[in-house]
């Protein structure tokens, strides 16, 4: 049969406006609430639209509402209707130019309509990174898409819509994405079309929440930061859901009561955009103002779908359901939790229902995460393109079917190498002066890949990140650092030669000396992009630009106390102030940087949620200015790893540039907290060598990559020239006067030491057992100290071996006793236990010779 055809379509509503508006203008409200309205009646939360916010939007509706506008806007999509059967089927389809686009289909819910994501569609196709082909399609009985008959389901959608990707639009696989209804039609497509639909998002799902004991009782514990959202569900499902029995029941009496009423509608609409929203609507990412609530009303009244779309609750009367089913695919399901969303689904419930690979906690936004937060979810809805791909090139995790919402590890024994064995020998540790074992050759037979990496998901730049050197800057705040330009010149040229990224310097505007220093490391020409640090004023960007730097890193405070007790500005000042300096830099074909500083007190940890919402638009706007990277800073160390994923997750859903964050190290979190940045997307991490800067430092170089050696050792590796670290460790040690520490990572003096027994059995037969880091790839050594009472006889037996000396085994145990006793009464030196190890040999032989002889 021929495939149906589509034909373009151009809305337009104009001639109903006038009556529309005759009837908003002529709708009384009462004069005053009644006395109960504010009240918390039958445990509700609310007792429904507030009687001022009606009176609000009516009169804006009437006096600064304007259709034509609204309508020219909608008609900037492609739209068409297109006759599938017997229903007409209305969708916009923008096709994008990219051969490797991905088709995708986002699917709305109630009160919403096609209006719920074109502010997601301008977000997915503004960022090239992740082309698609996105199809809105208007549900049966919304917008302009004809009323379900008697008899259709969720599932007779699901139907519909694959015909219109597959037969009318012609795509062989797609992905879908919906929320609320349209999470019932995606899940429905996901479960029916398994071969066809390749990945599934969803916002929402057909499911409604399950109590606190339900969760329990499938072993599903609830994390701290879930508490209140599963508080929000259930107060929803106990107090919310009159809307939803009224719909599902005596549809039509709601249905034709407000059939011709705008106001009535907007009362019964609005409410729910209202409510469901985030408590911030209209300002940071949301797009939910006053404005969009009408525009979205104005669409039910204008074509008259306000009863036709709420059938969809009588028609479907199971569509959410408290029992969960398992979709029959094996394709796929991310999944995105807005904070202020209605209901709440764990990861470990969604995992239930599908095979989940991404699941990600959004902490601004609503039940429209379309409209309340467009940005973070295309952000999330690209991760689609990560696993959109044939089976066979589709990530580890999927085809190992691990879900990465609980970050599995996998654990290959295979990677260790079984074959190696250390022999004891003598080489000497420059830092302490300890006589130490060396490893033999067979050292980097240790598992090049590590065992313990963590699956990385799409957003993780946890393997490709760089790093901002800051020793020059930040460490020059260390109490006891002064630099002399010989010194700076000589770190710069050593950190350079090591592989950092950038080298940040001191502002020049500190003293004359700086802007001279500056001057001079900008000219020697080193591979690595030399920046400096300036305050956010014009003077500062200045004399930055005229010192020759390749980039400039400008900074200001934006936590309360800062704005209060250092600059004095408030936010708007801030923001046209950041403008000026960005403008300014960018003029001069510099690359610049805009941070804010001390970025974790503005969150909602500390003071207040507002405040996110400002740095979050602040940000933005930098972003939109064309900055090249915008920073983070913890600059009192309080942040915690989780509360940086939080923050740098929904700042990468914000912004499009690179993100810099600076961790301090008050709360022993600096290099906890890269990582989890690096993890949530962030680019660049700010180091310095040993961690010196203001009060105790920030996050150590050499801490910072034995994390990430870990992490991503290939990277790590081939980027950093890892055997000139104690070098530059040293160099910078002596230039502030201070020691390594001796729990320093990797070059502390103890850092490859092993001691007990147990352990150095294990690290006999092979290293990786008791090391997660080889020392050979910083040029380091291994060293087993077997000379104490917490020794053992596998100990005694490798020196024994090493000194050239034979014994039996049970010669070796009754030797090992006789250290153990010595070194119970003090401690030993190695040639202790050496004297000890020869006078027993000794005996040995003399034994031995008076047996022969017949004594
Ligand atoms: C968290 C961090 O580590 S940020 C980096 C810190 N680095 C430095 O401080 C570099 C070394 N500093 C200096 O040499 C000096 O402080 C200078 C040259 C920058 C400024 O010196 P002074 O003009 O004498 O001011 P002072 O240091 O007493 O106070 C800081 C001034 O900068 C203003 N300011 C502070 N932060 C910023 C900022 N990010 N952007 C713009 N102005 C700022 C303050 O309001 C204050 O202005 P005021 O003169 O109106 O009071
Ligand atoms: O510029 C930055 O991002 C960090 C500034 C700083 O040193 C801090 O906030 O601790």
């Amino acid at each position: 049969a021929n495939a149906p055809v589509a034909k373009p379509f151009t809305v337009n509503l104009s001639s109903r406006v006038p009556h529309m508006l005759d009837l908003i203008q002529r709708t009384v409200l009462p004069a005053a609430e009644l006395p109960a309205a504010n009240a918390n009646l039958n445990m509700s939360q609310t007792t429904g639209i507030p009687l001022s916010t009606l009176k609000s939007l009516q009169n804006e509706w009437l006096t600064s509402f304007n259709w034509t506008k609204e309508q020219e806007q909608i008609n900037t999509y492609n739209h068409f209707t297109v006759q599938i059967g017997a229903q007409n089927v209305h969708f916009i389809h923008e096709k994008s130019k990219d051969p490797n686009a991905i088709p995708l289909i986002l699917l709305h819910g109630w009160p919403g309509s096609f209006l719920e994501m074109t502010h997601l569609v301008d977000q997915l196709k503004s960022n090239s990174s992740q082309p698609f082909h996105i199809v809105v399609p208007s549900l049966p009985g919304f917008g302009f898409s004809s009323p379900a008959p008697n008899g259709w389901e969720i599932s007779d959608t699901a139907t519909l819509f694959n015909t219109l990707m597959t037969q009318v639009l012609g795509y062989k696989t797609y992905a879908v994405h919906g929320t609320d209804w349209g999470s019932g039609v995606a899940f429905d497509m996901y479960d029916q079309f398994n071969t066809t639909v390749k990945a599934v998002h969803f916002a929402f799902l057909p499911f409604f929440a399950l109590m606190p004991e339900q969760l329990a009782a499938q072993g599903i514990a609830l994390a701290a930061d879930e508490i209140e959202l599963e508080d929000r569900a259930m107060d929803f499902e106990n107090s919310g859901t009159g809307y939803y029995i009224e719909q599902t029941t005596t549809v039509n009496t709601v249905g034709l009561a407000l059939y011709d009423n705008p106001v009535g509608q907007l009362a019964w609409l609005a409410e729910k955009f209202v409510i469901w929203s985030d408590p911030r609507r209209g300002t940071g990412p949301s797009f939910m103002t006053d404005n969009e609530i009408l525009r979205h009303v104005s669409l039910y009244y204008l074509t008259q779908t306000f009863d036709s779309a709420a059938f969809v609750y009588a028609q479907n009367p199971d569509g959410f359901s408290h029992t969960y089913r398992t979709a029959r695919s094996k394709q796929p399901l991310l999944f995105t939790n807005f904070q202020y969303n209605i209901l709440f689904y764990p990861a470990k419930l969604v995992a239930t229902v599908g095979n989940l690979v991404y699941y990600n906690k959004v902490q601004f936004g609503g039940h429209f995460p379309g409209v309340d937060n467009p940005a973070a979810l295309a952000s999330d809805i690209r991760l689609i393109g990560k696993y959109f791909k044939p089976l066979d090139i589709l990530p580890l995790c999927y085809l190992l079917g691990l879900g990465l919402y609980d970050q599995q590890t996998i654990h290959e024994s295979s990677l260790t190498s079984k074959s190696f064995n250390m022999s004891i020998g003598a080489a000497t540790n420059g830092a302490t002066g300890l006589t130490v074992p060396s490893h033999n050759a067979h050292a980097t037979a240790i598992a090049t890949t590590s065992p313990y990496q963590h699956i990385a998901d799409f957003i993780s730049n946890v393997g490709k990140f760089k790093i901002i050197e800051s020793t020059l800057r930040e460490g020059e705040q260390f109490a006891n650092a002064f630099f002399d330009t010989e010194t700076k010149i000589k770190i710069a040229t050593a950190l350079s030669e090591f592989g950092v990224d950038y080298i940040e310097l001191t502002s020049p505007c500190a003293s004359p000396a700086s802007r001279a220093d500056c001057e001079a490391i900008c000219k020697l020409g080193l591979k690595a992009k030399i920046l400096t640090h300036t305050r956010c004023t014009l003077e500062d960007a200045k004399i930055a630009c005229d010192c020759g730097v390749d980039g400039v890193d400008v900074v200001i405070g934006t936590s309360s106390f800062l704005r209060e007790h250092s600059h004095g500005k408030d936010m708007a000042a801030i923001t046209k102030q950041a403008l000026e300096v960005v403008n300014y830099i960018k003029s001069r074909g510099v690359e610049v940087r805009f941070s804010s500083e001390d970025s974790f007190r503005m969150t909602n940890i500390g003071l207040g949620a507002s405040d996110l919402v400002d740095l979050l638009s602040l940000y933005r706007a930098v972003d939109n200015a064309g900055v090249h990277r915008v920073g983070i800073a913890d600059t009192v160390g309080c942040a915690s790893p989780r509360q940086v994923y939080d923050l740098v997750r929904t700042l990468r859903g914000v912004v499009k540039c690179d993100i810099e964050c600076h961790f301090h190290d008050d709360t022993s979190c600096a290099v906890a907290n890269a990582y989890s940045a690096l993890e949530a997307g962030a680019t660049h991490i700010d180091t310095s060598v040993l961690g010196i800067g203001e009060r105790n430092g920030i996050a150590p170089l050499g801490a910072f990559l034995a994390r990430m050696i870990v992490a991503a050792p290939e990277y790590v590796k081939r980027k950093y020239d890892l055997h000139r670290l104690k070098d530059i460790e040293n160099i910078v040690a002596e230039a502030v006067h201070i020691n390594v520490p001796f729990n320093n990572p990797v070059t502390g003096f103890c850092a490859f030491t092993h001691k007990a027994g147990i352990h150095s059995k294990a690290i006999l037969n092979s290293p990786s057992t008791y090391e997660i880091i080889n020392p050979e790839d910083f040029g380091m050594s291994r060293y087993v100290h077997f000379a104490h009472r917490l020794t053992g006889w596998n100990s005694i037996k490798s020196r024994v071996e090493q000194l050239g000396l034979h014994m039996t085994d049970a010669q070796v145990k009754l030797l090992t006793t006789k250290i153990k006793a010595m070194a119970d009464v003090r401690p030993l030196a190695i040639d202790d236990a050496d004297s000890i190890i020869r006078a027993f040999h000794l005996d040995l032989q003399e034994r031995d010779t008076a047996e022969t002889w017949g004594n």
